[in-house]
C-alpha cells in the first residue's frame, strides 16, 4: 500500500486505498492526528485577507468596450499630513483620520444610493501603524453590499512615504450607512452587482458581518454577564492610580463648521471629539503619550444637530500590563433639555518606548460600585477581543486547525466558519476536472491549497435540501464514512457541534473521530445560497481518545442554490492541506470515482426525502452534552 507522508510527517493516503488516514469523498479531508498548529488555511481570516488584498487583487478586469473596470461606488481620498492634523508628537491624530474615513465612506455610499446617507455604525478598527507629518494618507472606500436602506462600505487606509517611496497598510474598516431622503425617510436601495472575484467575496461576507453587528450589543451583554459573574474581587496593586483621576468631561457646542452637508453633526467630528477625551484620560493614567490601538464598534444611536451641546466623558476602565481600556461616551442636549445618548465606544491604548515596544503601565484602582463593574467588564471585554483577534484577525498561517470552542468565541467561530466557506466558493478559477451522470467535479489550486467542488442539480426544493443536509445525524444514510454522529452541544439553532466517528478501513487499525462545528445560514436575500459550513473545533468534554485517531477538517460544506421552486443546485466544497496536494493531484482520477459515488447517494437521499424531514427528533438549541455515557440530546 502506498502511504506517502503528508504534512507534519503524518501518513496520507487518498482515493480508494486502504489506509489509516483517508481523504474522504464528500465529507472530510483528513490527515492524521490533531497537532493543533501550523496549517495554512482559508478559514475566516478577514484581516489578512483584506490586508493582502493588494497582493491578490483581481487581474485588471477589461470591459467589453476595452476600458479597465472600476467599481462605480469607489471613492478615493489622499491627504498630506500637515502639522495642523497632528498631535504634539508629530503623528496624525486618529480623530482627524476618522473624519477623513467617514467622509470618504459617506461619499461612496451616496454614490450608490443617489441620496443623502448617514453613518449608522463603524465596526471595530485596529490601527497597525501611526502616520507622521509629511506622509500621505490614502483612503479608498467602496460599497460592498446594499441591504434594504443600509449598506456596508469597506474602507482601506494606507500610508505613503513619498521620499522613501514606501507604502503600508494602516487599517481596514467597515462602516454602515443608511440612505434617507427628508421627504420620504428611508430609501429602498438598488442592489450591488459584484463584478470581480474580490467584490463577490466582499459581497458574500458582508451579509455575515451585518448579522454580527446587529446582534453585537446583545451578545456582548450576555457574555459580560456570564464572564463577570466568574471573576473575583478587584486586585489591589501597589502604586495603582485611582480611576477617578483619569475621568474627563468636556463639552462642545455644535457649530455650522461641525455639521455635515445634511446639517446634522458630522459623524467623523463626533468620533474625533470622543478620541480627544479618551486620549486625555489615557494620558492621565500613564503621564506619557498614549497610542490608540483599537476602537470597539462606534454605533450612532441618534442624530445631533447644530446648536446641540455635546457632552463627552471618558475614564480608564482598567489597565493591564501593556494596554488600557478607556470607555468614552457622547451625549447631547439643547438648552435646558434632557441628555440624549449619541454614541459610546471602548478604545484601547498602549504607551510605546523609544524602540516602539509597549511599556508596562501603572495599574488602576477602581472606586465605587460602578468603578468595580467597569473594571470587571473591561477584563471580560479584553478576553472577547483576544478571542476575536485569534479567530478573525490573525494571519491565515497562524490559525490552528482546531480552535477551542466556548461561549465567548461562539459568534466569531460561526462567522469565520461561514466566511471561510464563502471565500472558497467565491474563487473564480475553479477548473472542471471531470463530469459523470450530471455530477461535476472541480478543483482549485491556489496559494498552495487544493480545494474540491462537487456539484449537481436535484429535483428537491432548496429549503428541504438545506434541512436534510444540515442535520449531520442523518448523513450516514448517504455517506458510508459517517458511521456515527452525535450532537455534543447545540448553542443555538444555527450552530451545532457534533462528534463524528468513521469506520476503520485497515485491518487492526483505528477508526477516526472528528469534533465538528456545523454552522448553517439561510439566505440573507434571494441572491444568497443556503450554506452549511463545517470545521474542526475542540471541546474540553471530548478530548482525543485512544479508541480513535482524531481527524480534522479545515473547511468544508454545502452551498445550496434555489434554481426554481423545485430545482436546486447543490455544491459541496472541501479544502485540502498543502501537504496533501502533490499526492492528490497525481491521483485525481481514482479520487473522483469516490466523489461521484457518494454524491449520487446524496442526490438519491434528497430526492427520496423531498417530502419529509422524518426520523430524528429536532435539534434543541441550548442542549449540551453532559458527561460520558449519557445521550447527547
Ligand atoms: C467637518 C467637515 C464635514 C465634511 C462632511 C463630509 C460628509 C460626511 C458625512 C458623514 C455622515 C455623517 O456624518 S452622519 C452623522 C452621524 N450619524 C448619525 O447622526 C446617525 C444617528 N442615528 C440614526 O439616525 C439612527 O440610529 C439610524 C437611522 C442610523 C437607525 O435608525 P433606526 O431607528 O434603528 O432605524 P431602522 O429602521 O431600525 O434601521 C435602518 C437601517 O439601519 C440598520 N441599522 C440599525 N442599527 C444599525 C447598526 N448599529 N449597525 C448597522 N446597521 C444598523 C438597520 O439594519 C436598517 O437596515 P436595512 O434593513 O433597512 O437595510
Amino acid at each position: 500500500m502506498n502511504t506517502p507522508l503528508g504534512p507534519d510527517c503524518l501518513p496520507v493516503v487518498y482515493g480508494e486505498l486502504e489506509t489509516d488516514t483517508r481523504l474522504y469523498s464528500l465529507g472530510l479531508i483528513v490527515h492524521g492526528e490533531s497537532n493543533g498548529t501550523g496549517s495554512t488555511t482559508l478559514r475566516g481570516d478577514m484581516s489578512s485577507e483584506i490586508g493582502d488584498r493588494d497582493l491578490v487583487e483581481d487581474p485588471l478586469f477589461i470591459l467589453e468596450r476595452g476600458e479597465v473596470y472600476r467599481n462605480p461606488t469607489e471613492v478615493k481620498m489622499s491627504q498630506i499630513v500637515l502639522p495642523c492634523h497632528a498631535n504634539h508628537c508629530g503623528e496624525l491624530s486618529v480623530g482627524q483620520l476618522l473624519k477623513w474615513m467617514d467622509s470618504t465612506a459617506c461619499l461612496s455610499a451616496e454614490r450608490h444610493a443617489g441620496s443623502p446617507c448617514i453613518t449608522a455604525s463603524v465596526d471595530d478598527i485596529h490601527f497597525e501603524h501611526t502616520i507622521g507629518v509629511g506622509q500621505v494618507v490614502n483612503i479608498k472606500a467602496k460599497v460592498n453590499r446594499a441591504f434594504t436602506s443600509s449598506m456596508e462600505v469597506g474602507i482601506s487606509v494606507s500610508c505613503e512615504d513619498l521620499f522613501s517611496d514606501s507604502l503600508w497598510n494602516v487599517c481596514d474598516a467597515f462602516a454602515t450607512f443608511v440612505a434617507r431622503r427628508s421627504e420620504v425617510g428611508k430609501v429602498q436601495l438598488k442592489q450591488v452587482v459584484p463584478r470581480t472575484q474580490t467584490e463577490q467575496m466582499e459581497y458574500s461576507i458582508a451579509a455575515e458581518r451585518r448579522r454580527m453587528r446587529l446582534i453585537h450589543a446583545e451578545i456582548i451583554t450576555d457574555l459580560l454577564s456570564t464572564s463577570t459573574a466568574q471573576l473575583g474581587e478587584c486586585q489591589e496593586y501597589q502604586n495603582a492610580v485611582s480611576a477617578e483621576r483619569t475621568r474627563v468631561e468636556s463639552v462642545e457646542l455644535v457649530l455650522p463648521p461641525h455639521a455635515n452637508h445634511q446639517v446634522s453633526t458630522f459623524g467623523g467630528q463626533i468620533m474625533a471629539w470622543m478620541e480627544n477625551v479618551a486620549t486625555i484620560s489615557a494620558c492621565r493614567l500613564c503621564n506619557a503619550h498614549p497610542t490608540l490601538r483599537t476602537i470597539d464598534m462606534f454605533h450612532f444611536r441618534g442624530p445631533s444637530h447644530i446648536g446641540d451641546r455635546l457632552v463627552l466623558k471618558a475614564i480608564v476602565n482598567n489597565a493591564f500590563k501593556h494596554s488600557m481600556e478607556v470607555g468614552v461616551c457622547a451625549e447631547a442636549y439643547q438648552g435646558a433639555g434632557e441628555l440624549r445618548h449619541i454614541n459610546s465606544a471602548f478604545m484601547t491604548f498602549e504607551v510605546l518606548d523609544k524602540d516602539g515596544k509597549p511599556r508596562t503601565l501603572p495599574r488602576i484602582r477602581p472606586e465605587h460600585v460602578d468603578g468595580n463593574r467597569r473594571y470587571q467588564e473591561a477584563i471580560a471585554r479584553k478576553k472577547i477581543r483576544l478571542d476575536r483577534k485569534y479567530i478573525i484577525s490573525c494571519k491565515q498561517t497562524e490559525v490552528p486547525l482546531s480552535v477551542p470552542w466556548d461561549t465567548s468565541n461562539q459568534m466569531y467561530l460561526s462567522y469565520s466558519n461561514l466566511s471561510a466557506l464563502k471565500i472558497m466558493a467565491a474563487q473564480g478559477n475553479w477548473m472542471l476536472s471531470s463530469e459523470k451522470n450530471k455530477v461535476s467535479l472541480y478543483t482549485l489550486e491556489e496559494n498552495q491549497m487544493l480545494c474540491f467542488k462537487v456539484e449537481t442539480t436535484v429535483n428537491v426544493p432548496a429549503e428541504q435540501a438545506f434541512q436534510l443536509l444540515s442535520d449531520l445525524r442523518r448523513r450516514h444514510e448517504w455517506d458510508r464514512h459517517y458511521q456515527q454522529c452525535d450532537v455534543i452541544i447545540q448553542p443555538d439553532e444555527d450552530d451545532t457541534i457534533y462528534q463524528v466517528t468513521t469506520p476503520c478501513v485497515s485491518r487492526g487499525g483505528k477508526g477516526q473521530d472528528f469534533i465538528l462545528l456545523a454552522s448553517r445560514r439561510k439566505p440573507c436575500d434571494s441572491r444568497d445560497p443556503y450554506l452549511i459550513a463545517l470545521r474542526s473545533v475542540t471541546v474540553p468534554t471530548h478530548p482525543a481518545s485512544e479508541d480513535y485517531t482524531r481527524g480534522e477538517v479545515l473547511c468544508a460544506g454545502f452551498s445550496i442554490i434555489e434554481e426554481s421552486s423545485d430545482v436546486t443546485t447543490i455544491s459541496y466544497y472541501n479544502q485540502a492541506t498543502p501537504g496533501v496536494f502533490p499526492y492528490i493531484s497525481n491521483d485525481i482520477a481514482g479520487l473522483s470515482s469516490s466523489f461521484y459515488g457518494t454524491f449520487q447517494s446524496c442526490s438519491k437521499y434528497l430526492e427520496e426525502n423531498r417530502d419529509s424531514l422524518d426520523a430524528l427528533p429536532p435539534l434543541k438549541p441550548g442542549a449540551e452534552w453532559d458527561g460520558p455515557g449519557r445521550t447527547p440530546l
